[in-house]
């Protein structure tokens, strides 16, 4: 059994998740913090002392085992190519990205232990299954997926909106409509509506801070950097044996 902590690469340091990442990963034991990565490659005032490069010279990065990435679209091609070229996994919650870069993830995926996931709460994971379930109950009625986020955020509809759109899919064989609200400093909301003649059915989440998608992508790095190769799901490692 190996005892030595997972040494960790984060790529978007600077950024609202960087931060929470940076700030909550010193309360886990399993995981230790190595370098990260921003535009700038100033340091950070959430971990003194930790090395801090420029995106530009991911290069330079020392020895690490796996790279937690909450960046945007136009990093991710950066830090996919140095797990490629460091054969080791990677764990990303970066949303709004392309096919292209799916299924460059799903390459890596058949070396490496990856997972990528647009919400790493465990509310969403349960919503997602219950979402599934109530949209193949009522599968004439009326689906719409709403959410609502922080004026900041550019992707839209957001990860997590598709992502539970594709469980509506799932269980009632058609797309549901989107709607995206962007206002002042919302963490993350989702609302799945199914709505039929005379009644309406609401199943939602409310994130109300980001440490609970910062805690749920370390846990999912300690845990899939336990597996083989492959592309490891957030709700299927969560959920098989959920934390107390
Ligand atoms: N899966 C989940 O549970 C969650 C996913 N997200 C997703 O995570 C991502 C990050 O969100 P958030 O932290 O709010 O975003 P921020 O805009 O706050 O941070 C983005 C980070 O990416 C870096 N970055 C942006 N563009 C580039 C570039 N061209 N080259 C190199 N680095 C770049 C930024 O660096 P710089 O500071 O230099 O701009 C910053 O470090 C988004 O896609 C968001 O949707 C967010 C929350 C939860
Ligand atoms: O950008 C955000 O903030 C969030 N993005 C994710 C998404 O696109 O679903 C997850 C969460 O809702 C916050």
């Amino acid at each position: 059994m190996n005892l030595s902590p997972l040494r960790i690469f984060v790529h978007g340091a600077s950024g609202r998740m960087g931060r929470a990442l940076l700030r909550l990963a010193p309360e886990r034991s399993d995981l230790v913090l190595v370098a990260a990565a921003t535009r700038a490659g100033a340091p950070l005032p959430e971990a003194p002392g930790l090395p801090v490069l420029a995106t530009s010279a991911l290069d330079a990065a020392p020895v690490f085992d796996l790279a937690i990435d909450f960046s945007l679209p136009e990093a991710f091609d950066g830090i996919l190519g140095l797990c490629r070229r460091r054969g080791v996994g990677l764990v990303s919650g970066t949303t709004g990205l392309s096919e292209a870069q799916f299924e460059a993830f799903n390459a890596l995926s058949e070396r490496q232990a990856v997972l990528w996931s647009a919400n790493f709460s465990i509310g969403v994971a349960v919503l997602r299954a219950l979402v599934q379930r109530a949209a193949a109950a009522v599968p004439g009625w009326d689906a719409d997926v709403v959410e609502s986020h922080h004026v900041h955020k550019k992707d839209a509809p957001s990860g997590t909106a598709l992502l539970l759109g594709a469980a509506v899919e799932a269980g009632r064989g058609r797309a549901p409509h989107y709607a995206s609200l962007r206002a002042g400093d919302i963490v993350g909301e989702h609302l799945v509506q199914l709505t039929g003649p005379g009644e309406r059915l609401e199943l939602a989440h409310r994130a109300t801070s980001r440490d609970i998608f910062a805690r749920g992508a370390l846990e999912a790095a300690a845990r899939v950097a336990r597996l083989g190769p492959g592309r490891h799901d957030f709700g299927a490692l969560l959920l098989a044996e959920p934390r107390a």
